[in-house]
């Protein structure tokens, strides 16, 4: 019997989502009042918990704007004593308001103010307030070098200021970025099994054995990630570093004037290549073609959050010219369904996951079994070796 079924939740659990978030908050919804449900109806008696299973934990909650942009906070029932998750994508960018009569995008920054008007109007009735941001608002704006903002840690201290006690996050930029918070809990998860999952289950045949198979970092920021895989696959690992014109700033950014790579032999192997996310998609675009040039077989991308922030013009011709075989990102952040229909498109569901997380710390049980994800995956190669060998 798992920690969850005998352990009494801290608080009703109730889910508020912002817009922008709700298609994953239903699924996530679901995913546990289903398994409430079964773990309710298999041990009555250890749950004497009144209201444990709901039809639906979703909080009636929104945002209403003013003509002038402005905005406020409402919660349309009571959280009175709840663990109230609030889940949040500060990256969806299909979400737009009414500013002096012209239809404005929502930018991250409209959605993390959001975010604060909803824990405002809790108003201290909520016994607890969790706040999921898969995309981790400014996450790569983490450190300070230079005169400088320091994003990402302003916003944790002001998350922790309003009260909230548990902040979760997925393959966070840099995961040291919690120092900020030091008195609350932070959780940064990562999401390589439902990866390779995904990837086993979509790439069905593909060897994964260590002389066809190889896994690349497109930068040094993404090398640990990458050692991971390598490990746990048993294959070798190679990585690209940015080399920049340093005396040029363009977008607060030095221009890349080469990705170089430092790694074995790619010839003839299959590569997946894996990253944090996709912004403009030029990093891993160019280390694909780099990687082609090596005359690397297959080419996957793998990355945590999707943001295409260019479009997917430069994808669609990568696809077209053997460049790449295919894109693998999840639901964590909006996904729209223009990239849902590419032919080289993988949407890897983390639903169930996020809804594992949230159940756990309902209950305050330990996250460290669903953190560690090593015993499953290697379960799970294990199972496909012995397939592919099967079919030899
Ligand atoms: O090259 P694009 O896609 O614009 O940017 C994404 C890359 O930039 C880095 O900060 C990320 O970790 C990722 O490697």
């Amino acid at each position: 019997m798992s920690e969850n079924a005998i352990k009494t939740p801290v608080a009703p659990l109730r889910i508020l989502s912002l817009e922008g978030f709700r298609s994953m908050a239903e699924k996530v919804d679901k995913h546990i009042s289903v398994s409430r449900k079964e773990r309710e109806e298999a041990s009555p008696d250890n749950l004497s918990f009144t209201g444990y299973y709901k039809e639906s934990y979703l909080v009636d909650a929104s945002v209403p704007r003013f003509s002038s942009g402005e905005a406020k906070g409402v919660i349309n029932e009571t959280i009175h004593g709840t663990d109230l998750f609030i889940l949040a994508d500060i990256s969806n960018h299909n979400l737009t308001y009414n500013l002096y009569n012209t239809e404005n995008g929502m930018s991250p920054d409209d959605h993390f103010q959001d975010l604060k008007r909803l824990i405002d109007a809790c108003n201290g009735k909520a016994r607890r307030i969790n706040v999921i941001l898969p995309f981790l608002y400014e996450s790569r704006q983490d450190k300070r070098t230079i005169l400088e903002s320091l994003d990402c840690a302003t916003a944790l201290q002001e998350l922790v200021q309003m009260g909230v006690k548990n902040i979760i996050t997925f393959d966070a930029h840099d995961g040291r970025v919690q120092n900020s918070v030091p008195l609350e809990g932070f959780d940064n998860f990562y999401t390589s099994y439902q990866f390779l999952q995904s990837f086993l289950h979509t790439e069905d045949g593909v060897s994964i054995e260590k002389e066809d198979f190889i896994v690349v970092s497109p930068d040094v920021g993404g090398m640990s990630r990458a050692v991971f895989y390598a490990n746990i696959l048993g294959v070798d690992m190679g990585m690209f570093y940015k080399r920049r014109d340093y005396t040029v700033v363009n977008d607060g950014k030095n221009p890349i004037l080469a990705h170089e790579f430092l790694g074995g032999n790619i010839a003839g192997k299959s590569v997946y290549i894996v990253d944090d996310m996709i912004a403009s998609g030029e990093s891993v675009l160019e280390v694909a073609a780099e990687l082609k040039a090596r005359k690397a077989e297959r080419i996957y991308i793998a990355a945590t959050f999707g943001l295409f922030t260019c479009g997917f013009e430069k994808f669609d011709e990568a696809y077209k010219n053997g460049i790449i075989d295919r894109v693998y990102t999840t639901n964590l952040i909006y996904t729209p369904k223009e990239l849902i229909d590419k032919p080289y498109y993988t949407n890897v569901d983390v639903s169930k996951y996020l809804s594992l997380i949230i159940d756990t710390i309902n209950h305050d049980s330990s996250v460290d079994d669903i953190m560690k994800s090593g015993g499953l995956i290697r379960n799970r190669l294990a199972d496909y070796r012995e397939k592919c060998r099967k079919a030899q």
